[in-house]
């Protein structure tokens, strides 16, 4: 991935029409395979300046692929006029320094904390150890293990790592599930039991939550289930994933 900054400073008379230029470009900037997402900001303070910032597959992919390619004449003739206007343009590759501000709650703090994980796995597996089908898997259970996976699932979410600063983290998970050969059957009523158990705790319920929580367990449980076949292979090193909102984060109208 590359970042693309194109600085333009455009007269005040003329940004409605600049805009709605853009507006007419991002239409074949928006079909190119080579872009991954793009975003027209203005300066508040100098009303005239604003900022273009395109992330591009690759900068080769960009200047061989989408400025060679069928789709570059569409875009190039909607913002010609504003080449002049151009200050800086230029790629940017990413250093790593990235990262989320805490406007947006934590899917941890969401459900109510460690508490809200806990009450749920204490509830899941007292329904796991009676369940026919995936009872006998967990007949010889540590008993700490509804506070373990409470520590996983907490993690996950966005809580404190403590399941790998205290339980050996996704090395141990994993070692738990190689070799039991897990079925769709189980995996399913694993899932089932589990979400059965969020609303007899009172997890939120509203969409988001329920959303990004159960494609998490989808995720989770297909994953166990791949790694606990008879001569799988899983990455046998990797942190304990962390898990979002995904596409639909709490909605907040703009103001
Ligand atoms: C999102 C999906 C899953 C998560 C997050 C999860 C989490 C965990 C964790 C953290 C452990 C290790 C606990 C420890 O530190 O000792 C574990 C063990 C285990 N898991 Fe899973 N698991 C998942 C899916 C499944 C499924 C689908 C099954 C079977 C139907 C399963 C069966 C087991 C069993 C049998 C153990 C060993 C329990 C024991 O003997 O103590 N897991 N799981």
């Amino acid at each position: 991935m590359i970042v693309e900054y194109i600085r333009y400073r455009v007269p005040e008379e003329s940004s409605s029409e600049f805009e709605a230029a853009y507006r007419r470009a991002a239409k074949p900037l928006a079909d190119a395979p080579e872009c991954v997402d793009y975003e027209l900001t203005r300066c508040v303070e100098e009303p005239g300046g604003y900022i273009l910032r395109i992330t591009w597959t690759s900068a080769e992919e960009h200047l061989r692929g989408f400025r060679e390619g069928p789709l570059f004449g569409a875009f190039f003739a909607e913002i010609r006029p504003y080449v002049s206007a151009i200050e800086e343009m230029r790629h940017y590759a990413p250093t790593g320094v990235r990262g989320q501000g805490s406007a947006v709650p934590s899917l941890y703090e969401w459900a109510g904390g460690a508490e809200a994980f806990e009450r749920l796995t204490e509830v899941f597996y007292d329904h796991v150890k009676k369940d026919d089908l995936i009872g006998p898997l967990f007949a010889g259970m540590d008993p700490g293990h509804p506070a373990y996976v409470a520590m996983w699932l907490s993690e996950v979410f966005g809580g404190p790592a403590r399941y790998t600063r205290e339980r050996g983290g996704y090395p141990h998970m994993l070692s738990q599930h190689i070799g039991k050969g897990i079925g769709e059957p189980q995996r399913r009523r694993w899932v089932n039991l589990l979400l059965d158990a969020a609303d007899e705790v009172g997890l939120p319920a509203d969409p988001e939550f329920r959303a990004a929580f159960v494609g998490y367990v989808e995720w989770g449980t297909r994953l166990a289930l791949a790694n606990s076949q008879p001569g799988a292979t899983p990455i046998a090193q990797a942190p304990v994933p962390r898990w979002g909102w995904g596409v639909a984060p709490p909605y907040v109208p703009e103001s």
